[in-house]
Order: C-alpha cells, then sequence, then structure tokens
C-alpha cells in the first residue's frame, strides 16, 4: 500500500476496504451491504492524527451506517499503513454510541486504556518491545477537612452512617474532576454538616493501594484544616448518623474513632499548643512555566526572603 500523503488520514484506507467489499459483493454482519455507497461521506469522518511521540489518534465519528466487519477490514489494513510508516501506536477514541466497533478492534490486539461517561479509548503499541504508553489514572482523591475552632478549642466530628461501625471522623468525600483540594473540602463540609468554613492548610496524606472504596485502585486521602465561619450544625441524614463539635481533647482520648482520625487530631492538638506553623503545609498558586496555566502548590511555610534569593551560602 503507498504511504498516505500527510496528516495519516486513514479515510482513503477505510473507503479502498469498503470499495474491494462491495465490488466483491459480500454482505456484513449488519446485511446492510450498501452503506458506503449510500453514505461515502461516513467513510470522510474518520481521521488519523500523529501525536508528538510518533503515535497516531483516530477519533471515530459518525459511522452510523458501517458494519463491524468493513470496520475491521479497515482498520486492519490501517495498521499495516502505520506499520510500514514506523507510526509506535494507535490510539482509538470511540464514542459509547459507536461500541460494535471495540470487538473488532480488540480481535485486531487493541486493548482498554480508559473510558470517559461518552466514549472510550483503545490503545494498541507497535514500536519496539513492551509498550511504552502510559496508563490512566491511578488514583481517586478523598479530601477531609478538620474543622477546628481555636476560641472554643472544638473540632467539627461525624459519624457515618453507611459504615458497620460508627466512628468519629472528619466529614469529607471524592474530589470532582478539576476541584481544588481546599475547594473539595469546604465543599463536603457545607453539604454533610451545614457548617462554612475557609481552607487553612494542608495537614496530611495518606495513600492506600487496592482500596475496595476505590473499586481496587488506589486512594489518597488528603486532610485539611479548616476555620469554621458558622457553627450551627444541620448535617445531612443520608450520610451522617452524628454530627457534633467535639472538644480537642475529647477526640484524641477517645477509642471510637478511625487511627487516621485520632493521628490528625493529635497533630492538631501540637499545633494549637505550640503553633499551626509546625503542622501546616500552606498553599500558594503559581503560573506553570510551558503551559501557561496556574497550579497550586503546598508546602511548609517559605520565609518570603528564601523566595527571592539566588545563591545560598
Ligand atoms: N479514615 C477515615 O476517617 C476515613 C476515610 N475515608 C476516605 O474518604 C474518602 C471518601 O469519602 P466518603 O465520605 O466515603 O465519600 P463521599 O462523601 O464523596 O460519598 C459518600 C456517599 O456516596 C454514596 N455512595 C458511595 N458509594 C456508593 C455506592 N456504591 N452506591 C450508592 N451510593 C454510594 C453514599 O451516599 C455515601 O454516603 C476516601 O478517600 C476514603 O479513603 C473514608 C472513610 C473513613
Ligand atoms: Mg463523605
Amino acid at each position: 500500500m503507498p504511504p498516505l500523503p500527510s496528516g495519516v488520514c486513514w479515510r482513503t484506507v477505510l473507503a479502498r476496504a469498503h470499495r474491494a467489499r462491495l465490488s466483491s459483493g459480500s454482505r456484513g454482519a449488519s446485511g446492510d451491504a450498501g452503506c458506503a455507497q449510500d453514505h461515502p461521506a461516513v467513510v470522510g469522518e474518520l481521521r488519523g492524527e500523529l501525536d508528538r511521540f510518533g503515535g497516531v489518534s483516530v477519533r471515530l465519528g459518525a459511522l452510523d451506517r458501517l458494519d463491524a466487519a468493513a470496520f475491521q477490514r479497515g482498520l486492519q489494513a490501517a495498521i499495516q499503513q502505520w506499520r510500514s510508516e514506523g507510526r509506535i501506536a494507535v490510539w482509538l477514541h470511540i464514542p459509547i454510541l459507536q461500541s460494535r466497533f471495540i470487538a473488532p478492534a480488540a480481535s485486531l490486539g487493541f486493548c482498554f486504556h480508559h473510558a470517559e461517561s461518552d466514549s472510550s479509548t483503545l490503545t494498541l503499541w507497535l514500536g519496539e518491545g513492551p509498550s511504552r504508553l502510559p496508563g490512566y489514572a491511578t488514583h481517586q482523591v478523598g479530601v477531609a477537612g478538620a474543622v477546628f475552632d481555636e476560641n472554643t478549642r472544638k473540632i467539627l466530628v461525624v459519624q457515618d452512617r453507611n459504615k458497620l461501625k460508627n466512628m468519629w471522623k472528619f466529614p469529607g468525600g471524592l474530589s470532582e474532576p478539576g476541584e481544588d483540594i481546599g475547594d473539595t473540602a469546604v465543599r463536603e463540609v457545607f453539604e454533610e454538616t451545614g457548617i462554612k468554613s475557609e481552607f487553612r492548610s494542608l495537614l496530611s496524606i495518606r495513600q492506600q493501594h487496592t482500596n475496595p472504596g476505590a473499586f481496587g485502585k488506589s486512594d489518597m486521602y488528603i486532610i485539611c484544616r479548616l476555620q469554621p465561619c458558622s457553627f450551627t450544625i444541620n448535617f445531612c441524614q443520608h450520610e451522617c448518623l452524628r454530627c457534633e463539635w467535639m472538644d480537642l481533647n475529647d477526640l484524641v482520648k477517645t477509642e471510637n474513632t478511625t487511627p487516621i482520625t485520632s493521628r490528625v487530631a493529635r497533630l492538631l492538638l501540637y499545633g494549637y499548643r505550640e503553633g499551626f506553623d509546625k503542622i501546616d503545609l500552606t498553599m500558594e498558586e503559581l503560573p506553570a512555566v510551558y503551559t501557561g496555566l496556574f497550579y497550586k502548590l503546598y508546602h511548609r511555610k517559605l520565609p518570603d526572603k528564601y523566595k527571592t534569593m539566588t545563591l545560598m551560602d
């Protein structure tokens, strides 16, 4: 097969496979042999774009009348073409309503890379040796808020309604896509307890693998220190059994709590007595160098003179 002229467009390859099939009079699994003739533009919807690593990314478009067998023949021819051009991988993005193309792609060696609510992405490694393609998301992120009132030494705690053991813990929940850690803590605290609060710092990170609550993936559980802005509890009946402002000393002493809550209660007590700068990882927003985006950086407070100095003795 001659090399494709530019842009690694494989619509021609698929169209050719279609024409060959139609002229031989064969019928697809659906029995709809005339699809490409009826809708030649359908084939033109298939596009492939080169990425910077030498892989090809294909987004399936409107292929409503294309049958799976024709798709498989076209894809097989395209794979041969990409191999001959030295492409290292193929990324195949399939809208959920085109999912009948998943099985033919899998029979040619494609595997799932990830799925979103409306599409799945499959990959095929064409390079030498084992695949170097990066995997998808490995962790879920849960964030809790340790809402501590320094004036009364009270800490906001809840008991989860859906747990087998009703132990005291900090209100919290899973981060939403694109949500900052502090914003998750403030949102979850408000949704579960009705208490308004402001982010102060990050206190701890717990990483746990093969977590049943994370569908067997890894779980990152982050606890933030929050400053309360309101005090009247109005807790969520679906998620919480109890909710109260508890003296921090009582939370440190109680056995009716999770090990991580107990540890962070002790950390808070240490910060309360000796200064929160001893325990706080504070946040600063900084500009990313290459993308023009911004990110949040969390670390122990760095004195201003260290932020600007260029030479250390
Ligand atoms: N050590 C601790 O103190 C604890 C830490 N965590 C961490 O907290 C984070 C998750 O927080 P959560 O409060 O559990 O999440 P969340 O507050 O985002 O959601 C919990 C609610 O989601 C709903 N839900 C969850 N799974 C469901 C299912 N399969 N079917 C129907 N409804 C379902 C239920 O209404 C449940 O009350 C994780 O990172 C986890 O590791 C969770 C429990 C205790
Ligand atoms: Mg929760």
